[in-house]
């Protein structure tokens, strides 16, 4: 019996077509028989994960150039997904045109916020060059290659390039060379532990009191936790308040639980949204 035609293929989640780095990742991850569900929102790749019409997301969390992607933080929360590992890509962007153009053709430069954000540096040089937000890295070179577009441009990796058959007038043209992005994988089940977690990705939220963040802090580190991330987003049903999105090297597993305890005994509410290994070097 063939048990590879007997398995169900996996159904990813990304925001995203083909060819782009959200697309790298799950072939990385989970191998290249995928059935892979592209959005053009992160909040419809939850949505997807939530509902259970896809096992699994990837979702890029933030980038070592242009910083976090502050509302996929809340999109995590609201869909109750959990966090089950992380990824970091080496991530090298492009300008990729229509074949036998240079870069004085090139008026538009479309791109996800993110990559534009990682390319500022290399385009302050050409001031003719209008950047615009859209949906993707990949999509651009999509629609360039469909509609045989001049004077567009894309930023995207040599393999969205290759996939749409563009050519690179730029390449490496991010700030700096050495540029990551973490990738978060989600799915909607608490995930079961197979080994002692590493890391974890925390939202906790204080009462506001004087000194409650700094306490929170030193109840952290006395407690073997060594803090990789910390953002703040606006409580909405309650003004002016905060919630904390962290994530945290575990030092020793039983005083992380600790910790969790007495957060919530003497000051706090804390949400667990996932526990995994560590994979930066
Ligand atoms: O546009 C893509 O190709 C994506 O996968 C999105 C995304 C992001 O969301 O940050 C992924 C990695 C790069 O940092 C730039 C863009």
């Amino acid at each position: 019996m063939n048990h590879v035609l007997d398995t169900k293929k996996l159904n990813i989640a990304i925001q995203g077509v083909p060819g782009s780095f959200h697309h790298q990742v799950a072939q990385q991850y989970f191998g290249e028989n995928i059935d892979l569900g592209g959005f053009h929102t992160f909040e419809e790749v939850a949505k997807s994960v939530e509902s259970g019409t896809a096992d699994y997301a990837v979702m890029a969390i933030e980038n070592s150039i242009a910083g976090a992607i502050l509302p996929n933080y809340d999109i995590i929360d609201r869909h109750h997904l959990f966090v089950f590992d992380e990824y970091y890509l080496p991530i090298s962007h492009n300008l990729i045109v229509w074949p036998g153009q240079s870069i004085s053709d090139i008026k538009e430069v479309r791109s996800h916020p993110m990559a534009i954000l990682q390319c500022k540096v290399f385009f302050a040089q050409y001031p003719h060059i209008r950047l615009i937000d859209d949906v993707d890295t990949a999509y651009v070179a999509q629609v360039i290659a469909e509609q045989h577009l001049r004077g567009v441009g894309a930023i995207a990796s040599p393999k969205a390039a290759d996939y749409y058959g563009l050519e690179i007038i730029a390449s490496d043209i991010q700030t700096v060379k050495n540029n990551f992005t973490r990738f978060i994988l989600l799915q909607r089940e608490k995930p079961q532990l197979k080994e002692i977690p590493t890391k974890a990705s925390l939202k906790i939220t204080i009462q506001n009191q004087k000194g409650g963040l700094a306490k929170l802090l030193t109840l952290m580190s006395e407690h073997d936790l060594d803090l990789t991330k910390i953002q703040s987003i606006p409580v909405i049903n309650k003004p002016w308040e905060y919630a904390f999105f962290i994530d945290t090297l575990i030092g020793n597993y039983d005083l992380f639980l600790l910790a969790m305890d007495q957060i919530r005994e003497s000051f706090g509410e804390v949400k667990i949204l996932g526990e995994y290994r560590n994979r930066k070097a």
